[in-house]
């Protein structure tokens, strides 16, 4: 099935306030709009008889070894209520498809059930754990301490949520927390003992570069920075211990007013790909959109909603069809472009619509 074929079926199944939940953005939704059309701005121009070795789309991201294709499965919350197998559907899927899960703090599964649930489907999955710098430091570790125990191969702090973004199809709803039943399970019985709803999940007080630069000197994985759009904030981070960055506006659902996530690359890319991996979300589609975030300098790119999308659709299977679609598509357009490895996709091989070279 096609991405686009998954989307329609989840939309058929979900409840219509569930469905809003993941599709929508904040404010007018102007930012996820621009994130998918960024990708439309962008050409690839292929390069041509450079040899048909065979070729490998492996990509080594921190603490993952290789994966089979430079994509993640970016952190999104509550995936219980897109398919009652929920997280431990999408780490089988990710892991057998040799795919890194961002697993995160608002998932309605355990972070240790989730990376017991990848294990299943793989010997040595990657599965990296999402979280925000939590007003209360003692909160913040206790969710290290979690992710580490639970077999997390790095740590991702989300730092474009100082507030929750006002996602404009869930107030309209009255879509605020979790219908009964579930829980931000990785909220459970931390110091202080919120109960686990999503409203116990504070974004941040007033946290620093230099709070996040303790939570890195804390522990031995490696942290990665996600939601970062300015280049000098991509600088600090990794003066700041940060082993890789995110580029992501939180697909659409935090700022309205930002540029598309892949507009923002190429200047981080700049500022810091030469000491540390650069990675991105935000509107990734299809395959050839992959290739136009590497030609760029990305490492890698998240994909959120997709993943939702088949999950809702056909739970596990659902999930493993989006990841291999996008591995398929990737690898045929790197062929297309006469490369045999990521790294053969160089910022000439991209033009804007209506322009050459
Ligand atoms: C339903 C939903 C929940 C999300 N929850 C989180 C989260 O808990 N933490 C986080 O860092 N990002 C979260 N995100 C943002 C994603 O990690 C990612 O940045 C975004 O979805 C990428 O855009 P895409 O959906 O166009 O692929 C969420 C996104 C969606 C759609
Ligand atoms: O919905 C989101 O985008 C999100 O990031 C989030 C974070 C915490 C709890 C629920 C959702």
């Amino acid at each position: 099935m096609t991405l686009r074929a998954l989307h329609d079926a989840a939309r058929r199944t979900l409840d219509p306030v569930h469905y809003d939940y993941v599709a929508g953005g904040a404010g007018e939704e102007r930012v996820l709009s621009a994130n998918e059309a960024a990708f439309d701005r962008y050409l690839l121009l292929p390069r041509t008889l450079r040899g048909n070795e065979p070729r490998d789309t492996t990509a080594r991201l921190p603490g993952a070894g290789r994966a089979a294709a430079p994509v993640f499965v970016a952190p999104t919350a509550f995936h219980r209520l897109m398919h009652p197998d929920g997280e431990d559907a999408t780490a089988r899927a990710a892991a057998a498809e040799g795919a890194v899960l961002v697993t995160g703090t608002a998932a309605t599964t355990a972070v240790d059930a989730v990376v017991a649930a990848a294990r299943e489907a793989a010997p040595d999955p990657a599965v990296w754990f999402q979280l925000y710098l939590h007003p209360r430091p003692e909160v913040t570790e206790a969710l290290v301490r979690r992710a580490e125990q639970a077999g997390c191969t790095a740590l991702v702090v989300t730092v474009d949520s100082a507030v929750f973004g006002r996602h404009t199809r869930d107030l309209r709803n009255g879509f605020t927390d979790l219908p009964p039943g579930h829980a931000a399970e990785n909220m459970r019985d931390l110091p202080g003992a919120p109960p686990g709803t999503l409203t116990d999940i504070p974004m941040s007080a007033a946290p620093t570069w230099r709070d996040f630069g303790e939570l890195a000197r804390t522990t031995t994985l490696p942290v990665l920075v996600k939601g970062i759009l300015h280049p000098a904030d991509a600088r600090l981070a990794v003066e700041h211990g940060a082993s890789g960055v995110i580029v992501s506006n939180h697909g659409g659902r935090q700022c309205d007013a930002v540029p598309a996530a892949l507009d923002c690359l190429p200047a981080v890319v700049d500022a810091v790909a030469d000491r540390t991996p650069v990675l991105m979300d935000g509107g990734v589609r299809r395959g050839s959109d992959i290739a136009v975030a590497l030609a760029l300098g990305a490492t890698a790119v998240g994909v959120g909603r997709p993943v939702m999308w088949g999950l809702a659709a056909e739970g596990e299977a659902g999930v493993r069809a989006v990841l291999a679609t996008l591995r398929d598509e990737y690898d045929h357009t790197l062929a297309l472009c006469g490369g045999r490895r990521n790294a053969d996709l160089t910022r000439d091989m991209v033009v804007r619509r209506g322009e050459t070279r």
